[in-house]
């Protein structure tokens, strides 16, 4: 039968009238189903394409794989909303003094933020520059990072610094697992080149350049998509991650406070909710006074695009709980996964197709 549909009944459980749909970390009620819903037959129901044209597995090439099972299915993770100032030492010692006060209270994942060891300038980023390939005093922030992964024995996605490969400078996230070790180095993929008059200019590639993988991560706290600030406003790179079987996207980021007001939130809901996931973002905090103002609110959203915590435009440590089972949650009672149109749209994960690996 041809683009036929049944409709079965979710096994997620109903909600009533009037019950909050979804409850914030700090207790305030986000949303409430209106007294006149239609009645319960009709609702939370899912539609699942039968044996149709829809060819859901084929919207991402190659077919997306299964979501894995989470080594953990729940845990804490913590995002350093931090100060950055010209001294690139007391950015460090500032950041492991975090760290140890986020595992302190618990968690298990800390994310930094983007550029958190420099101003943000393109003056700035030769200056303050690591080759984290390079051995001895060459990379004292990717130093520190993995000595408090092992030390804390804690997941650390350490934001981004500049990062020296030869002659030329990346914006680098690394990620170390609870031993200390690289498990991945993301170098941000779209670089941030904006012009609105009379606003803000910045061009990132007038003295970075741009990365040439996506990257996903296999850590002890599940499988994590990377991308870096700007790199959020591309749907693609996160349905991508999603294929590859991502619980979480985190995105070290330094929205400006032009863009930040508007877009900040929204596109971190939005990736989110487009792909059924958890989304972690890390700023650094605001200094009116830089020559490069960051937005703040570093936040974590859920996978129904719920805003879970979010923090404030000023220095932060939020901890919160990160709940896997949400995800399955929301995937049965809206089956986008089922219900994507392979036969009138394809995403091609072009490096994944080539190698078949992650
Ligand atoms: N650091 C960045 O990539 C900033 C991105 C940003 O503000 C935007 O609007 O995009």
């Amino acid at each position: 039968m041809r683009g036929a549909l049944t409709i079965r009944p979710s096994s997620a459980p109903l909600l009533t009238a009037g019950q909050p749909l979804l409850r914030l970390s700090r207790g305030t009620i986000n949303r409430r189903i209106p007294a006149t819903t239609p009645p319960p037959c009709l609702r939370l129901t899912t539609a699942v394409a039968v044996g149709s044209a829809f060819q859901p597995d084929e919207a991402t090439v190659p077919a997306p794989l299964p979501l894995p099972v989470p080594p953990v299915s729940k845990f804490k993770i913590a995002l350093c909303q931090l100060s950055v100032t010209p001294e690139k030492e007391r950015n460090i010692a500032r950041a492991r003094k975090a760290i140890e006060e986020a595992a302190g209270r618990g968690a298990q994942l800390v994310l930094l933020p983007e550029i958190w060891n420099s101003p943000f300038s393109n003056d700035n980023f030769p200056v303050y520059a690591e080759d984290i390939e390079g051995v001895g005093d060459a990379a004292p922030s990717f130093s520190m990072l993995s000595e408090a992964a092992r030390s804390l024995q804690i997941t650390i996605i350490g934001g981004s610094i500049p990062e020296r490969s030869g002659d030329r400078l990346y914006n680098t996230c690394c990620v170390f697992g609870t031993d200390g070790k690289l498990l991945g180095k993301h170098r941000k993929i779209h670089l941030f080149d904006i012009d609105i008059p009379g606003e803000i200019t910045f061009k990132e590639s007038n003295t970075l350049t741009a990365g040439e993988h996506a990257t996903i991560v296999d850590t002890d706290v599940g499988r994590i998509g990377i991308g870096i600030c700007h790199d959020i406003r591309f749907p693609e790179l996160a349905i991508l991650y999603a294929a590859r079987g991502a619980h979480l996207l985190c995105y070290p980021g330094a929205f400006n406070i032009t863009t930040g007001s508007l877009l900040w939130e929204l596109m971190q809901r939005a990736r989110a909710a487009d792909n059924q996931l958890f989304v972690a973002t890390c700023s650094p905090a605001r200094d009116t006074g830089a020559c490069y103002v960051a937005w703040g609110h570093s936040t974590l959203v859920g996978p129904f695009g719920e805003v879970i915590a979010m923090a404030g435009h000023e220095e932060a440590i939020i901890v919160e709980e990160v709940d896997y089972s949400l995800i399955e949650l929301r995937r049965s009672s809206i089956p986008l996964n089922q219900q994507r149109r392979g036969d009138l749209y394809r995403l091609v994960d072009v490096h994944r197709l080539n190698s078949r690996g992650l």
